[in-house]
């Protein structure tokens, strides 16, 4: 029988963790290089979680300087079956309003020379990200950030800058008319490697501003986000309890399990010795024995 074991990817204003049972904090290696730090290990319920703060303890990660590949592949060398990110994010509509919640469902990425593939020279792979985001694990997560009482919605897309800095207001505006509806600066690449990776992914976005597209507001500040994520961290972490009690007793197989099965275009024997054994974790279910 299929379980579930939820990983959490845990943004800003949310490095404390989710309250885990039996927790167990585990330094996990990776071929990659070094994770935001160790996971947290445990359960809520039944439940399987792995939790990894995305910034570190004490924020000490800029966007830019975080190792997504290395996120994502200790996430799956701990058995993690489906990956729920948990992100402040700025809105660019009027009617997402600061406090609620976001299940996005689409991205646009603007980020830059971040690595984002696990593939490259020697193994070449090209997966579908016409979908980043699985709609099963949306939708639930969508449903158990309304059961904690928060205002969500079921929708949105996502544009991720690659920062630190905030946007200028010309930017701003220029990506509300690309629709966009919300912006930060981590889902990408995580979506990428996610997929990458065969693991289903769901956003949860906290809404903590409205960037700067209003002409006559100032625009955002870091202290106003951390504020806002403080007021609803007891709210996301709600969402991820509840989360655990909604997730049925099986876990049905997912397509997104099965992304890697017709995206290798490498030759067997052209393949790069090195590079396959480092994605064991990523892509040893069709690396095969070598990886
Ligand atoms: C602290 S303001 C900008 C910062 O907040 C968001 O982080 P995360 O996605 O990890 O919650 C945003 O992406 C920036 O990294
Ligand atoms: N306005 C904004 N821009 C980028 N990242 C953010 N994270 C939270 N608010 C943000």
């Amino acid at each position: 029988m299929a379980s579930w074991h939820i990983g959490v990817i845990g943004g800003s204003g949310l490095a404390e963790g989710i309250g885990l049972e039996d927790a167990q904090e585990i330094a996990v290696s990776s071929p990659f290089g070094e994770p935001s730090g160790p996971v947290t290990i445990g359960r809520i319920g039944k439940v399987r979680f792995t939790f990894l703060a995305r910034h570190g303890a004490g924020h000490r990660l800029s966007p830019s300087a975080i190792n997504y590949r290395a996120n994502i592949d200790v996430m799956k060398r701990c058995g993690v079956t489906d990956l729920v990110a948990l992100s402040a994010i700025g809105s660019l509509r009027e009617e997402l309003a600061p406090g609620q919640f976001v299940a996005v469902d689409q991205l646009i990425d603007r980020t830059s020379g971040r690595a984002h593939s696990f593939f490259g020279q020697g193994l070449v792979a090209h997966v579908s990200l016409a979908d980043p985001v699985c709609p099963r694990l949306s939708a639930l997560v969508a449903e158990a950030a309304r059961k904690a009482g928060g205002t969500v919605h079921d929708k949105g897309c996502y544009i991720a800058i690659e920062g630190p800095q905030f946007s200028t207001r010309a930017e701003s505006q220029m990506y509300r008319t690309w629709g966009a509806d919300v912006i930060g600066m981590t889902a990408m690449p995580e979506a990428r490697l996610s997929r990458e990776a065969e693991l289903p992914y769901a956003l949860l976005g906290m809404v903590t501003d409205y960037d700067c597209w209003r002409e006559a507001e100032k625009g955002v500040e870091a202290a106003e986000v951390f504020a806002v994520m403080k007021a609803n961290a007891a709210r996301a972490r709600d969402a991820v309890k509840r989360l655990a009690k909604a997730l049925p007793e099986t876990r049905e197989p997912s397509p997104i399990d099965t992304a890697l099965d017709h995206a290798i275009v490498t030759a067997p024997a052209a393949r790069d010795r090195k590079l396959v054994a480092m994605l064991g974790a990523v892509a040893g279910r069709v690396l095969g024995e070598n990886a």
